[in-house]
This record gives structure tokens, sequence and C-alpha cells, in this order.
């Protein structure tokens, strides 16, 4: 590992938030959750900022908050479903450490986040926003260093294979 930083991509509902808090504490490592930490910079939450100021100047905070967070190390970082959108972003999460794609099946996804208002992007018809948009992503995510299919696998098991990954086994 080049930097002691583990860097959880993937779709929305993947499971990045959750595991990646539980990883952290594995580890004694730092958790960032960087939707938190948008949320926190801008003092307001996804879907205002996405309403009033529109999704590309999220994606310009996004960056920047990576761009500090690349900095550190000892961290397990959870971004947000499109931060792996931009060239720029991938070129520094490379850079910052090892990068863990999470997956799982549009049914378990669309399971996961139902009932969930805090993500704009899946406003509408749940399970038509799911597939349009991870067929636009389909590619998204593939540049991970590890991908882990989390449809039937428990967090603890993943947990400890991430752990095991950061001690370099
Ligand atoms: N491996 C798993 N098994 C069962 N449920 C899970 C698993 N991983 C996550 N979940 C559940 O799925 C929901 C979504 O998970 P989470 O918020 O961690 O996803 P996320 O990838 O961070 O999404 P977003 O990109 O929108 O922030 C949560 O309710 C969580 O408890
Ligand atoms: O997939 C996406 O583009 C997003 C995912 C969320 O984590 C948030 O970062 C935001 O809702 C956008
Ligand atoms: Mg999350």
């Amino acid at each position: 590992m080049n930097k002691n930083n583990i860097i959880l991509i993937g779709f929305m509902g993947t499971g990045k938030t959750t595991l990646g808090r539980r990883v952290a504490e594995r580890l004694g490592w730092a958790f960032v959750d960087m939707d938190e930490r948008i949320e926190e910079k801008e003092e307001r939450g996804i879907p205002s900022i996405f309403e009033s100021q529109g999704e590309d100047y999220f994606r310009r905070v996004e960056t920047a908050v990576l761009a500090e967070l690349a900095e550190g190390t000892n961290q397990v970082i959870s971004t947000g479903g499109g931060c792996v959108l931009r060239e720029e972003n991938r070129r520094l999460m490379a850079a910052a450490g090892t990068i863990v794609a999470l997956k799982a099946s549009p049914r378990t996804i669309v399971d996961r986040v139902r009932g969930d208002a805090n993500r704009p992007l899946l406003q509408g018809d749940l399970e038509q926003r799911v597939a349009g948009l991870l067929e636009q992503r389909k590619e998204a995510y593939d540049f991970a260093d590890l991908t882990l299919m989390t449809d039937e696998r428990s967090l603890e098991e993943m947990v400890e294979e991430l752990a095991a990954l950061a001690a370099g086994k």
C-alpha cells in the first residue's frame, strides 16, 4: 500500500459509509465520509446543495474535499457514489491509497436505499433511476485495486478482508 489510506468507491447503497466506519474502527484509523464532510463544510444537506447550486457546484466542492483528504494518512475514506466520475478525482484517489470498489445488484441497491430521501439523483421512480444510472456508470468503478461483491456478504467478513489488506497480508 503506497499511503495508509483505504478509499471506498461504489454506487449509492453499496455500503461505503457503513463498511467504511466499521473498517476504520477495526484498524484504529480515522473515518471520513466525504458526503458528510461536504455537508459540514457547506452547512446544509446534499439535497439542498443540489437544489440551490446544482450538481456542478457539488462536484467542485467534492474535488476540493478529496484533495484535502489525499494529503492525510491512516484514514478510511468513503467517497460519494459519483466521486469517480471526474478524472482529477481518480488521480487523487490513486495517489492517496488503495482503492476498493463495492458492488451490489440493482435489486439489492433498490432495497437498501428505499425510503431515504437524502439522495437527490434517485428522486422519482427508484427502480428506473437506479437502472439508468447503473447503465451510465457501468464501468465507472472498474479502476479499483480490489472489488467486493456485497450482496451475499456480511459486514464482519468484509471488515476482516479489508483489515488484512491494510496490514499488507
Ligand atoms: N453488506 C451489507 N449487508 C446488508 N446491508 C447493508 C450492507 N452494506 C450496507 N447495507 C445497508 O444499506 C444501506 C445503504 O448503505 P450505505 O449508506 O452505507 O451506502 P453508501 O454506499 O454509503 O451510499 P451513498 O453513496 O448514497 O452514500 C444502509 O441502510 C446499510 O445499513
Ligand atoms: O452517485 C452520486 O452521484 C451521488 C452519491 C451520493 O453519495 C452523494 O455524493 C450525491 O447524492 C451524489
Ligand atoms: Mg454513503
